[in-house]
């Protein structure tokens, strides 16, 4: 069964730092966040886990594998190297959905994301040893099925992301709402969702309400594993399955 462990990654305090002492440039913002996120994905991705830059001053991170003093020695290394400091919430559950809003609780306790005395909190816990499964992590990865033929190489550029945006938007809501599931784009046509213990059959109803509600065509492969990377990497064969055998669903368990 999945235990998986979900950290919430806050900046403190960005939205007044991002104008004091007045509107700093925009280009500076996008550098300092992409810099960061990839910062930390190095961090998290060489511990095996997963981390999502969702909105960049709220990532969310996949973090089975990860112990505190690992949350802590991130935190420290980026307020050594970054105008800015993170707080952070890690929960577990068999729900992703349910690990994420623990962490969010804890976050949201310890002081509001623009409360200048809370900096650098670090809440929760984390699945240890001898715990942890080699089910704990269950990783859907979609795409989007002939993007280049159907988007990229027919239209406009920004209409292919409208097309894209779109499969995500109802693939994001469906998968959070029916299967308790967090999905996340990733670039490209593929989006990433991490979920609970699901079974092909959620799968293909998922994928049928995508192209019902928006004219999408998805596939997806699936894998387990003890950290995101493991069952992360099981899905990407999966999908290499799917994109050879003109299948729509591959669990590779
Ligand atoms: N993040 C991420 N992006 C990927 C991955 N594989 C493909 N992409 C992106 O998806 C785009 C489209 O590639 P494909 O999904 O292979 O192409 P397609 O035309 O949809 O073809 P099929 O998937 O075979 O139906 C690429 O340009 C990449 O941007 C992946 O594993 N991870």
């Amino acid at each position: 069964m999945t235990n998986t462990q979900v950290s919430l990654v806050q900046i403190d305090n960005y939205g007044p730092w991002t104008v004091t002492p007045e509107p700093r440039r925009e280009a500076d913002l996008q550098t300092m966040q992409s810099r960061l996120y990839a910062d930390i994905s190095q961090f998290v991705g060489n511990r095996g886990g997963y981390v999502f830059f969702t909105r960049f001053d709220n990532m969310i991170a996949v973090t089975n594998g990860l112990t505190l003093e690992d949350h802590e020695l991130l935190q420290e290394s980026v307020g050594n190297r970054y105008p800015v400091t993170l707080s952070l919430g890690v929960a577990t559950g068999t729900s992703p959905v349910q690990a994420l809003s623990d962490a969010t609780t804890l976050v949201q306790n310890a002081g509001s994301a623009q409360d200048d005395s809370r900096r650098e909190c670090l809440e929760g816990r984390t699945v240890d040893e001898p715990h942890r499964t080699d089910d704990d992590v269950q990783i859907a990865h979609f795409d989007v099925i002939d993007a280049t033929g159907q988007y990229t190489d027919e239209l406009n550029a920004f209409d292919s992301f409208i097309h894209i945006e779109q499969g995500y938007a109802e693939l994001m809501r469906h998968m959070r709402h029916a299967h308790d599931s967090l999905s996340f784009f990733v670039g490209g046509d593929n989006v990433i969702v991490v979920c609970p213990d699901l079974e092909a059959a959620d799968y293909e109803e998922a994928i049928r309400h995508v192209e019902d509600a928006v004219d999408v065509e998805l596939q997806v492969g699936v894998g387990r594993g003890s950290n995101a990377h493991d069952a992360g990497f099981d899905a990407k064969h999966a999908l290499e399955t799917c994109r050879a055998d003109g299948t729509r669903v591959e669990l590779e368990w």
